[in-house]
């Protein structure tokens, strides 16, 4: 029998980043919490414990905070790709590299030029994934909570011995977004492409009467990939949250979809890939070596 080294990576995890840009009095926040994982000829260490070749994760770390002093972060998917081709182009034995960013929003606080509230558990996130001389960006959304309270039906699903769902022409859909989206091509405008991305994702989801969240799902991939180009393909994982019409017979009142019960969990859970037939190659945009 012969054991061997399969697929691996290491890196600094969740480093908390805050910059402060000054314009004059004005000043602008970014939040971010990056993680870096680097990829190579790392047998050496795993095998004998022979660290020449391991750049040290405390390095990266400081890699980080150096890069974000040293020119401004700008936009979380620029700032990944620089992270990355350091990492890639000066050290030998580190042939890959895989940075995820997630920015974390804050607002300001009308009429003030230094001082924000945070917005709300919304994240932005972008995944690069750097290989040599090649990249690939993913980048997404989490957590963008929304609810249609009509315009969502369901029903005409099966029934068996432990169907008790009732059958509904009018309920609340409601989710929180998880969105990831790969990008093709070059010369892509990070920021705008993310708004218009979130804003047609929004825009969907209030506009398409609804016979199923799998229905919007599919709506919602459709729509973006009609509108943007630079994008390949769409990710979406929808938490049903849902709410639960509350049964008033027992006050002797009549619930006219007015009253629900929001249930925490459990939840469905509706997941899926929205493509298009002519993309680039998605390459290691999706590699992940997660193991649990
Ligand atoms: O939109 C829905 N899709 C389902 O698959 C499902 N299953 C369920 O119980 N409610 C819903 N709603």
């Amino acid at each position: 029998m012969a054991i061997t080294l399969g697929p691996n990576q290491y890196g600094k995890a969740e480093v908390r980043l805050v910059t402060v840009e000054r314009e004059g009095t004005v000043h602008h926040l970014k939040d971010l919490t990056v993680s870096t994982s680097l990829r190579g000829d790392l047998a050496a260490t795993h095998l004998t414990g022979d660290n020449a070749d391991v750049v040290a994760t405390d390095t990266q770390k400081n890699t980080v905070y150096a890069f974000a002093k040293e020119a401004p972060v700008g936009e979380i998917e620029d700032f990944a790709l620089r992270l990355g081709h350091h990492f890639v182009g000066s050290h030998q034995h580190i042939t890959g590299a895989r940075i995820l960013i997630d920015e974390h929003g804050w607002n300001r606080i009308s009429g003030h030029d230094h001082a924000f509230s945070q917005a709300s558990s919304e994240k932005r996130t972008t995944a690069v994934t750097v290989q040599g001389d090649q990249a690939w960006v993913v980048s997404g959304l989490d957590d963008l909570v929304v609810l249609k309270s009509t315009g969502s039906e369901f029903h005409g699903f099966p029934r068996d011995e432990y169907t008790t769902l009732a059958e509904t022409n009018d309920r609340i859909l409601a989710t929180a977004v998880t969105a990831r989206w790969r990008y093709q091509g070059d010369g892509i405008d990070w920021t705008t492409s993310h708004a218009e991305v979130r804003r047609i994702l929004l825009e969907t989801f209030a506009d398409k009467h609804s016979l199923s969240l799998q229905q919007t799902l599919y709506a919602m991939g459709e729509a973006v990939l009609k509108e943007r180009e630079e994008v390949a393909e769409v990710r979406l994982s929808l938490p049903n949250k849902h709410h639960f019409l509350v049964d008033l017979s027992p006050f002797g009142l009549k619930n006219d979809n007015e009253v629900f019960y929001a249930a925490d969990r459990p939840y469905g859970l509706i997941e899926g890939v929205v493509l298009r037939d002519d993309a680039e190659d998605a390459g290691l945009a999706w590699h992940t070596l997660a193991a649990f």
